[in-house]
């Protein structure tokens, strides 16, 4: 019996006095130096303090229930994150309090790996165990990275922003950096390691072969942690100027990674990126994030009648279903371990 779905989040800043609190709860122990998050404090700040992340989570979470009421499902939404308010532990004692003994959990990351997956089933240990004694059951819902309504929400949104482009524009994926180390210990260990992105690859290889593009690049956004840590590369401004060394014109930026628009869709890639091609002269685009695409909606209610009515996985890729487990089990033994964390005085 299932009575509740959690949307669970990362969360960010909605003042700008909580722009460092906030990054405080981000990098705790995880060895990011002073000089990045100063850095990344500035990004925020230039939004007013303000990321769009929270709003665009209770406009999706609308989205989900009018589709839940569409269907006939009565089926409430709690709204908790990792980092900032709502913070999950509080929603997690409201969803006790209100009698909700077993829950579904919606994690806003359709990817394995550890911060894309494993990170998220700690989350839901750590809320359970500050609820104490009547916490509900939380089984987490699998990774959609290849699931058909995602890699057609991408391939609409990417054909959307090559409307206006040269016909020879070079489309780029990118998802968020991890470390190498990181990307290495992302899967089960007997399947080989970097499964995180591996599916990025592959679902930029499904959108790609749904727009009908023939050549396209995955690249990475947003790295983190001190220099000497090496992370996945090459970066997306970097990647701009590689092509523009090869004569590419145009360029359309595809975030597979993200399911929204949040701070580092619109920094990362919306200010820098867009700025190195305006630098160099290149006609620059950006499709959007599926979650404000209808579909996103449906997708999400299409995973919880995987549970609720057994209904048939569909995906797109080989890869294995993963990533669902209750009460925060890990997938497999040893399965998108943390890395080990630089030690810092
Ligand atoms: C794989 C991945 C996703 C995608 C999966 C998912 O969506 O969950 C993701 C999402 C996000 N990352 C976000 C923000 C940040 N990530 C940081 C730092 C880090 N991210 C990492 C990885 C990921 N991050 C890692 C390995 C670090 C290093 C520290 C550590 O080892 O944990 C930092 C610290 C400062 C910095 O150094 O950038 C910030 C502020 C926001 C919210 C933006 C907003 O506020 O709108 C979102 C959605
Ligand atoms: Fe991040």
């Amino acid at each position: 019996m299932t009575d509740a779905l959690l949307w669970l989040s990362f969360g960010g800043p909605e003042s700008p006095a909580d722009v460092r609190p906030f990054l405080e709860n981000v990098t705790r122990g995880r060895g990011v130096p002073p000089e990045r998050l100063d850095e990344v404090e500035k990004h925020y700040q230039h939004f007013g303090g303000v990321s769009p992340i929270n709003r665009l989570n209770r406009e999706a979470i609308d989205a989900v229930r009018a589709e839940l009421a569409r269907q006939g499902m009565d089926l409430p939404v709690y709204f908790g994150n990792r980092n900032w308010h709502p913070m999950a532990e509080d929603t997690v004692a409201t969803m006790a309090a209100d009698g909700v003994r077993r829950a579904l959990v919606f994690p806003t990351s359709a990817y394995g790996g550890y911060s894309a997956c494993r990170q998220y089933h700690e989350d839901i240990v750590r809320a359970r165990a500050a609820t104490g004694d009547g916490a509900p059951d939380l089984v987490k819902l699998r990774q959609f990275f290849d699931h058909p309504l995602f890699v057609a929400a991408f391939a609409d949104a990417v054909r959307a922003a090559a409307a206006d482009m040269p016909q020879d524009y070079r489309l780029v994926f990118t998802a968020h950096s991890v470390p190498d180390s990181a990307d290495v210990a992302a899967g089960p260990p007997d399947e080989g390691g970097r499964r995180y992105s591996r599916q990025v690859a592959e679902a930029a290889r499904l959108v790609a072969r749904e727009v009908g593009v023939a050549e396209h690049d995955v690249v990475w956004q947003s790295r983190s942690g001190p220099p000497h840590i090496p992370w996945l590369e090459p970066d997306i401004v970097d990647h701009i100027e590689a092509l523009h060394g090869r004569g590419v014109r145009a360029v359309v930026v595809c975030p597979v990674g993200f399911v929204s628009d949040h701070l580092e869709v619109v920094w990362d890639l919306d200010t820098e990126a867009a700025e190195k091609a305006a630098e160099l002269g290149m006609s620059f685009a950006r499709a959007a994030t599926p979650n404000g695409d209808p579909r996103f909606a449906e997708l999400v209610v299409e995973l919880i009648r995987e549970h609720i009515d057994g209904a048939e996985p569909r995906k797109l890729s080989d890869f294995p279903l993963a990533g669902c487990t209750a009460n925060g089990a890990p997938c497999a033994v040893a399965c998108c371990e943390a890395p080990k964390r630089p030690v810092r005085a």
